[in-house]
């Protein structure tokens, strides 16, 4: 059996990640989960790009035409979508999921979907660095695995 699995080295890998400025006390804290993440496996922060977008509904967008340009191997999309906080909720969640894994699919580019959609800010905190792990880091971890396994195919 030929099995094809990615190392998670990330040496030579470039990255963008794109995150919301909506609910940045916790957006911030997945961006440094990805990014130290990115770093500690051996990837350079010159190869790095950040680019902040006003919130989860413009993250697809951002990511399409970063995907596009064929200048990085992935992208990172960072968000947090609170329930309380918002009457559209599934609107926003649902549109950015769907526009994220559009824009991968039509480009080719492996994006890492980290965008933490709770129904409360504790839930929120919970998984930006705390105890429910930091889905910044959970979002580069899976998209630096599946570069290294789609340049396997
Ligand atoms: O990233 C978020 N955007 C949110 N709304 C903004 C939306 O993503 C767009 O930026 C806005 O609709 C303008 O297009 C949120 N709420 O509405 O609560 C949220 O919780 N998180």
């Amino acid at each position: 059996v030929k099995t094809i699995e990615g190392q998670l080295n990330a040496q030579g890998v470039k990255i963008a990640i794109v995150a919301a400025r909506f609910n940045d006390f916790i957006v911030d804290r997945l961006i440094s989960g990805a990014t130290d993440y990115f770093v500690r496996h051996g990837g350079s922060e010159d190869n790095l790009t950040l680019v902040r977008l006003p919130g989860a509904f413009e993250l697809p967008i951002a990511a399409q035409k970063l995907a596009r340009s064929g200048d990085y191997d992935g992208v990172v999309v960072l968000g947090a979508v609170i329930r309380g906080a918002t009457p559209h909720f599934d609107y926003v969640c649902n549109e950015c999921a769907k526009g994220v894994a559009q824009a991968s699919m039509e480009t080719g580019v492996p994006m890492g979907f980290g965008l933490l959609t709770c129904d409360s800010l504790d839930q929120a905190i919970e998984r930006a660095g705390s105890k429910g792990g930091n889905k910044g880091v959970e979002a580069a971890s899976a998209l630096l695995e599946t570069i290294r396994v789609l340049e396997q195919i």
